[in-house]
C-alpha cells in the first residue's frame, strides 16, 4: 500500500471479526490471513483477548490469549478496560479496549476472533468500524472430526463445544459474510478479498476523498 502522501490524513483502520462454531477453523484461518497480509506490508493485527480459560498445551500467554484469572478478569471488566465480553463454554472472555483504539487511530486494521455476543457488542459500539465473517464448517461430521483431530481438549470439553454450536450458528444472519471452510487455502483468500473490498469502500478512503475534491478544484 503506498504511504499517504504528505497533507492526506491517515485512513482509519477497520476491525475484522471473525466468529465460528468451535473447530470450524477461524483461528486457523486468522493466522494464514496475519501472516499473508504481514507479506504483503499490509498492517493488520491480532486483537489478543484475555480470558479465564485455562491454557491449552500449544498456546503461550501473551501471543494466544492473555490468560488471567476470574478476579483479574473483573477487575479489567469494572475498571472499562475491555471493549467486549462474553461468557462462553463456561469461561470468561473479552477484548482489551485500548489496543483496539490504537490501532485504528493509527490507521491499522484489528482481527478479531470472538463469539456471536461479543460481536453484537462490539457492532453496537463502533458500528463504522466493524466487518463481520462467520465462517461455517461442511458438515456437522467434519466440525466433529476438527475438534478431535485437534487433540487439544478433553472428551467433555469437545462435547461441550459442539453442544454449544447449534446457538453460536444460529446467530450467521447477525454477520455481513458467510464462508465454508472446507479448503482452508480458499476460506483465507475469500477472507482477504473481503478485508481488501473493504478497505476501500468509499466511507473509509480519506486520502482518495481528498484527491477527488482536489481533482474537482482543478479541473
Ligand atoms: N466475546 C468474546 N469471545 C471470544 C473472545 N476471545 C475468544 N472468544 C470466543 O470464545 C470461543 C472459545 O474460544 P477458545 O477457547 O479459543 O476455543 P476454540 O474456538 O475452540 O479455539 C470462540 O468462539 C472464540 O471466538 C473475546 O475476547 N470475546
Ligand atoms: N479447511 C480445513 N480443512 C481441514 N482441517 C481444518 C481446516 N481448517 C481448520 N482445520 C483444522 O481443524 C481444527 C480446528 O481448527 P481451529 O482453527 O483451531 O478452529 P477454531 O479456531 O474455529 O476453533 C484444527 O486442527 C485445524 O488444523
Amino acid at each position: 500500500m503506498p504511504e499517504p502522501t504528505p497533507g492526506d490524513s491517515p485512513r482509519r483502520g477497520l476491525i475484522l471479526v471473525l466468529s465460528s462454531p468451535s473447530g470450524a477453523g477461524k483461528t486457523s484461518i486468522a493466522r494464514a490471513l496475519l501472516a499473508q497480509e504481514a507479506e504483503s506490508g499490509h498492517r493488520i493485527d491480532l486483537s489478543i483477548s484475555v480470558t479465564t480459560r485455562s491454557r491449552r498445551p500449544s498456546e503461550v500467554d501473551g501471543i494466544h490469549y492473555h490468560f488471567r484469572s476470574v478476579r483479574q478478569f473483573e477487575t479489567m471488566r469494572d475498571r472499562g478496560e475491555l471493549l467486549e465480553w462474553a461468557e462462553v463454554h463456561g469461561n470468561w472472555y473479552g477484548t482489551p479496549l485500548e489496543p483496539v483504539e490504537a490501532a485504528l487511530r493509527a490507521g491499522e486494521d484489528v482481527l478479531f476472533d470472538i463469539d456471536w455476543q461479543g460481536t453484537r457488542q462490539v457492532a453496537q459500539a463502533m458500528p463504522e468500524d466493524v466487518v463481520t465473517v462467520f465462517i461455517l464448517p461442511p458438515s456437522l461430521a467434519e466440525l466433529r472430526s476438527r475438534l478431535e483431530r485437534r487433540a487439544e481438549d478433553s472428551p467433555e470439553v469437545i462435547a461441550r463445544r459442539l453442544e454449544n454450536a447449534r446457538e453460536e450458528i444460529g446467530h450467521w444472519r447477525e454477520y455481513g459474510y458467510l464462508v465454508i471452510n472446507r479448503d482452508l487455502e480458499v476460506s483465507v483468500e475469500a477472507v482477504r478479498s473481503i478485508l481488501h473490498a473493504e478497505r476501500h469502500r468509499q466511507e473509509r478512503q480519506k486520502p482518495a476523498q481528498i484527491l477527488a475534491d482536489e481533482l474537482i478544484s482543478g479541473l
